[in-house]
């Protein structure tokens, strides 16, 4: 996507594109996050003393010092990106000039991200106990909080889109301003969407999750074969790296609601400062 351009950023099947590429994205950093163990130590703060004053715990301090390397070189500048941690330094590169796409607001659902990943992701997908790699652990923990992050604050490129849909722009207005919160989730939401694209994770999670060797069918990869989907199952030559289960149930209990809150929250803030043109 390439937001330089103000059409591209606000087109609605150009922005469904991103979330379906993205779903890769999450699935595999999620799969690298699951061949090592929980190694709970590196979410405790207070374990390590650090070569500064910096009292989280070392996958917060890793976060932070990687956030202030990208803040150098601008990343938190794009419409689409969103830092954890703070206070991050200024970018040594000149701020690109970025078309006006979203409205000015002030969303960022970042430590919702995180407890969530904390409390229901890692214990999901990694197995209990400590393994010493810690550095490669917080390393695939920073690739999974990134790209959920990026997938779940989408979600204002597709309020935006949805609000400036002449078809729906007046409903969406009077919702916004009698603060009905419930309506407008409804109006938002597209089931048909959100049952295709539980249906399509499932069938990524379970090849993308599989050990693909010359003697496994295709049936069994494409999970016609009825086996369970356990991490470490060596049944019939695959050894499954992910449970599809969990990819799908992180997707409905945790990335779709906290799109859809995204998307919210950012209408709520939608008419701070804004005049609707004359004819709406
Ligand atoms: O594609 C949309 O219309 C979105 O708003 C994104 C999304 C999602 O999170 O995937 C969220 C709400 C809709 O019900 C469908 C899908």
């Amino acid at each position: 996507m390439n937001l330089l351009q103000k059409d591209d950023a606000l087109d609605l099947s150009k922005l469904r594109d991103v979330l379906i590429r993205l779903e890769d994205t999450i699935i595999f950093a999620l799969i690298e996050r699951a061949q090592f163990a929980l190694n709970d130590c590196t979410y405790q703060p207070g374990v390590y003393k650090y070569d500064n004053d910096f009292k989280g715990s070392f996958l917060e301090y890793f976060l932070h010092e990687m956030e202030q390397v990208h803040a150098r070189v601008r990343r938190y500048t794009s419409p689409d990106e969103y830092p954890f941690t703070k206070p991050l330094p200024q970018p040594i590169l000149t701020t690109l000039d970025f078309p006006p796409i979203l409205h000015n607001n002030s969303v960022n659902v970042n430590d919702k991200i995180m407890k969530r990943y904390l409390a229901d992701i890692v214990p999901n997908i990694c197995s209990p106990g400590d393994d010493l790699n810690y550095g490669s652990s917080a390393t695939r923990d920073v690739e999974c909080l990134q790209a959920l992050s990026k997938r779940i604050h989408y979600g204002k490129f597709i309020a935006e889109s949805k609000f400036m849909d002449p078809k729906n722009q007046k409903t969406y207005i009077e919702l916004i301003k009698s603060g009905n919160r419930t309506a407008i989730m409804e109006l938002l939401t597209n089931k048909a969407v959100e049952d295709a694209l539980l249906k399509r994770l499932r069938r990524k999670a379970m090849i993308y999750g599989s050990d693909i060797t010359d003697n496994v069918s295709e049936d069994h990869l494409a999970g016609h074969n009825g086996t369970s989907l356990c991490i470490g199952d060596k049944g019939n030559g695959t050894a499954r790296k992910i449970r599809a289960d969990v990819v799908v149930d992180l997707y409905e209990r945790f990335v779709i609601p906290l799109t859809k809150d995204v998307e919210v929250e950012y209408l709520m803030q939608r008419l701070e400062g804004w005049q609707p043109p004359k004819d709406v």
